[in-house]
């Protein structure tokens, strides 16, 4: 891929572990820009990987030609408005933005017309470069720029991009926000265990050892439905078959359904509120 100088404006949990699973995967460090107004985050990922920390978001996107917006729904115009304020040029840069619940309709109006804006969703396991993003770029976009981004993301993990905007918030409620619903089902489980008996090590180990098994036989047999993986660990009158029936009688589906559907609606709601 090419190599461009890249701003990143915030450097919290998203932000960064994009950062530290670009630097892993070889883009040189010294085109890498972490801006926040703490140093606290910024030092830690410039001493970690060699790259650049900055406390002056203007002058850090002076600096680069591609600027990743990482900072909170809530904060970003307020910050937009001011980086444009104090006189920060977005023309024909890329914009990266990561944000849930920021239109692109909504980046342009506060970064003015001739930034070149792309909307992802990622997601935390780009720190292992094991992320899942999902992009979606406005028609003025350049195929460069496109390219760019695909590449850049893919750096980090796996992508797919969306043709409507709208679908960004259907990534969300796969894979953005996904990570904490898988944390949350181990995290039930490890509880359980040491009910059972283990103590926490084990009972982690126990857990997530399985939950790795099961997802590389997920990613390793693409030809099998998820489905059938399930039922080939469901002996008939066996353990897993009432484990499997509890499951279905508290409605997990819909459960999962509704969760997907409420993270979605939030990042739709939040267009209009942010
Ligand atoms: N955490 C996650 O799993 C994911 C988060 N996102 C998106 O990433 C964005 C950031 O989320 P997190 O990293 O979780 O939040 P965070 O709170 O960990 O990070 C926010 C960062 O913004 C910085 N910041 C605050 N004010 C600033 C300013 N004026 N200028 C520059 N930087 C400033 C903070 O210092 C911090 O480094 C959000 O918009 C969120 O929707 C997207 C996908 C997944
Ligand atoms: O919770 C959030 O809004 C962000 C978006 C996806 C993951 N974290």
């Amino acid at each position: 891929m090419l190599h461009k100088k890249i701003t990143f404006i915030g450097a919290g949990n998203m932000a960064g572990s994009i950062i530290s699973g670009l630097a892993k995967s070889g883009y040189p460090a010294d085109l890498i820009c972490a801006c926040a107004p703490s140093a606290n985050n910024t030092q830690k990922l410039a001493d970690q990987f060699s790259i650049q920390a900055s406390q002056d978001n203007v002058t850090a996107v002076d600096w680069a030609e591609v600027i990743v917006l990482g900072v909170k729904p809530q904060m970003m115009a307020d910050v937009c408005q001011a980086m444009v304020d104090q006189g920060a040029d977005f023309s024909n840069k890329l914009v990266i933005s990561i944000a849930a619940g920021i239109s692109v309709q909504r980046l342009q109006s506060l970064l003015g017309e001739k930034a070149q804006i792309i909307r992802t969703m990622p997601n935390t396991p780009s720190l292992l470069q094991k992320g899942m993003t999902g992009l979606f770029a406005s028609e003025q976009v350049s195929e460069e720029y496109k390219t760019f981004a695909g590449d850049l993301m893919s750096a980090v993990g796996e992508t797919v991009w969306v043709k409507e905007e709208s679908m960004i918030n259907s990534v969300i409620a796969a894979s953005g926000s996904s990570p904490a619903y898988f944390f949350l089902f181990m995290e039930a489980m490890q509880t359980k265990a040491i009910e059972m008996g283990f103590d926490p090590e084990q009972a982690r180990l126990l857990v997530s050892q399985a939950a790795l098994g099961s997802i590389e036989m997920v990613k390793q047999n693409p030809d099998i439905s998820i489905g059938k993986l399930r039922e080939n660990v469901t002996s008939k009158e066996g353990s897993t078959a009432k484990a499997l029936d509890t499951f279905n009688e508290l409605q997990l589906t819909e459960i999962v359904a509704k969760a997907m559907q409420a993270a979605s609606d939030r990042g739709e709601e939040m267009e209009k509120l942010f």
